[in-house]
């Protein structure tokens, strides 16, 4: 099966107030279609891992490789149109821009790529919405639904490039129980229907466990 994202020898320190190895040597792979965790105690390095993987850092050694490509070394503007192209983000706020519809909010990343027509990108986000069962809600506010339901409209919003992958920094740490089993729900789904990859941070042994596979951090460096 193939890679979508691999890491290789990731090494990352802070070098203020003092220096600090962060990331140690970190290597592994995910697989096309393949649903991971990462967990971890709080501090151990899952979220400044989840940067340098989302490309969003640039600051560490060792290499990363974006559907068998290197993207070690590359401009600010080549990754932001990288992470756009290929990476969607579901935070555990969503940061939807509460004065715009959900439809409007869903179209952003692909009016920020530029590749489709207006009428193109209405017609796919429509489709995103109903896939989530969420296209009732596509002219209203985004500040007047759901907690719920705008983490679903995030994933919709991640979902419109048509990623190779989606990156989860705790995606349902914000969700009630039957809300966090519908977002993993429609995980599985992605991951099994669609072969999306996704590696999600979490610190829900319930929702880690019913992943593929879990990469179990501990002080910098992966145990498992
Ligand atoms: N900008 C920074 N400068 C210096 N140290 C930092 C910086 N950001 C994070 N750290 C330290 O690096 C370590 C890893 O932080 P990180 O946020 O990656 O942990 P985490 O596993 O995501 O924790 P949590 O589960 O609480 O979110 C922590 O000890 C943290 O205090």
């Amino acid at each position: 099966m193939s890679i979508v994202l691999e890491a290789k020898h990731i090494n990352k320190y802070f070098k203020k107030p003092v220096m600090f190895h962060v990331l140690k040597d970190i290597n592994f792979q995910i697989k096309k279609g393949e649903f991971v965790s990462i967990m971890g105690k709080s501090g151990c390095g899952k979220s400044t891992l989840l940067y340098i993987l989302s490309t969003m850092d640039t600051d560490y050694e060792g290499e990363l490789f974006l559907n068998n490509k290197l993207i070690t070394n590359q401009s600010r503007e080549h990754l932001s149109y990288l992470r756009n192209k290929h990476i969607g983000f579901v935070f555990q706020f969503h940061y939807l821009l509460s004065e715009f519809s959900v439809l409007e909010n869903v179209m952003l990343p692909a009016k920020k790529l530029a590749k489709k027509s207006h009428q193109e990108i209405e017609h796919d986000a429509m489709e995103k919405l109903k896939m989530l069962n969420i296209d009732h809600l596509a002219l209203k506010r985004a500040s007047r639904i759901s907690g719920g339901e705008k983490q679903r409209v995030a994933i919709a919003r991640a979902l419109i490039n048509n990623p190779s992958i989606i990156m989860g920094d705790e995606p349902t740490g914000n969700l009630d129980s039957h809300n966090a089993e519908n977002v993993f729900n429609i995980f599985e789904r992605l991951s099994n229907e669609q072969g999306l990859s996704l590696l999600v941070v979490t610190h829900d042994g319930d929702f880690a466990k019913k992943t593929d596979r879990i990469i179990q951090m501990e002080d910098g460096k992966i145990m498992t």
